[in-house]
């Protein structure tokens, strides 16, 4: 599925990269940044809530989706930030859902994409993003770095995504953003919890705990194992009243 998705996003970033001058330029205009790392430091549990319509492992998750609705329930409810998909194909997202996001809550807001050139970058400060996505997965070390430098250079901040240990070697040398496990192998889609607390225990560094966080049993154990920042997408979007739910995996009710 990666690679499917890898090759659908070179065909994309040639379709667009005739937007880049404009991207840079609005990319440099950007004086309004939000940090993602300050806001997943604080509280005892961090939540990066997810505006997420559909996956390729479940389809479609939210029927009746309203994204801005979506993130100020969120942020009603407690989230540290937000996490807008903007891929189309795979995810049903869009550039605009997060521009829309982004005016209407005050958190920060990641771009949830795969991000594999230079002008994926500059577009996402230019849609408004506060932090963008890297896959470790999806990148070579020297293009991590290179992404990495671009982004910290604009002002975004970077969640560095890994599913193994051995992907750990991309990380940014100079890293000062946040280290995430997704728990879902995005070859088979199995997820297992267990991965965050393998590679934090492994590492000795906080890390976001992604996918499959089911409830509030799910963050219990986890917060028991030592972790305290996650990204949760499905659960949170299907729930009825989704600012109650995020109080709940919070404890706090
Ligand atoms: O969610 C998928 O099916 C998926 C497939 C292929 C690549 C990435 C995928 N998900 C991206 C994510 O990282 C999740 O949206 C995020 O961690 C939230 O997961 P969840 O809480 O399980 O919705």
């Amino acid at each position: 599925m990666l690679t499917t998705i890898l090759q659908h996003k070179q065909q994309e970033i040639a379709d667009r990269i005739h937007q880049l001058d404009t991207w840079k330029a609005q990319a440099a205009d950007r004086s309004d940044f939000r940090s993602l790392v300050t806001a997943m430091h604080s509280g005892d549990i961090a939540i990066l809530a997810e505006v997420k319509k559909a996956s390729p492992s479940k389809g479609l998750i939210c029927a009746d989706f309203d994204p801005v609705a979506i993130a100020r329930a969120y942020e009603q409810g407690g989230a540290a930030a937000i996490s807008v998909l903007t891929d189309e194909r795979f995810f049903q997202g869009s550039s605009p859902y997060l521009s829309a996001v982004r005016q209407a809550v005050s958190l920060p807001v990641l771009r949830k994409d795969f991000i594999i050139h230079p002008s994926q970058v500059y577009e996402a400060a230019a849609i408004g993003a506060d932090a963008i996505l890297l896959i470790g997965e999806a990148l070579e070390a020297p293009q991590a770095q290179e992404l990495y430098d671009l982004a910290s250079e604009i002002g975004l901040d970077v969640l560095f995504e890994v599913h193994h240990q051995d992907q750990l070697v991309k990380l940014p040398t100079n890293f000062g953003g946040l280290l995430g496990v997704n728990n879902r192998d995005l070859s088979t889609f199995h997820v297992d919890l267990q991965t965050s607390v393998t590679i934090a225990h492994a590492t000795g560094r906080a890390v976001v705990c992604e996918s499959g966080i089911g409830g509030r049993d799910d963050i219990e154990s986890m917060t028991r194992q030592g972790i305290r920042m996650f990204l949760i997408g499905e659960y949170l979007v299907k729930q009825p009243d989704r600012a109650a739910a995020l109080r709940q995996l919070m404890g706090q009710s």
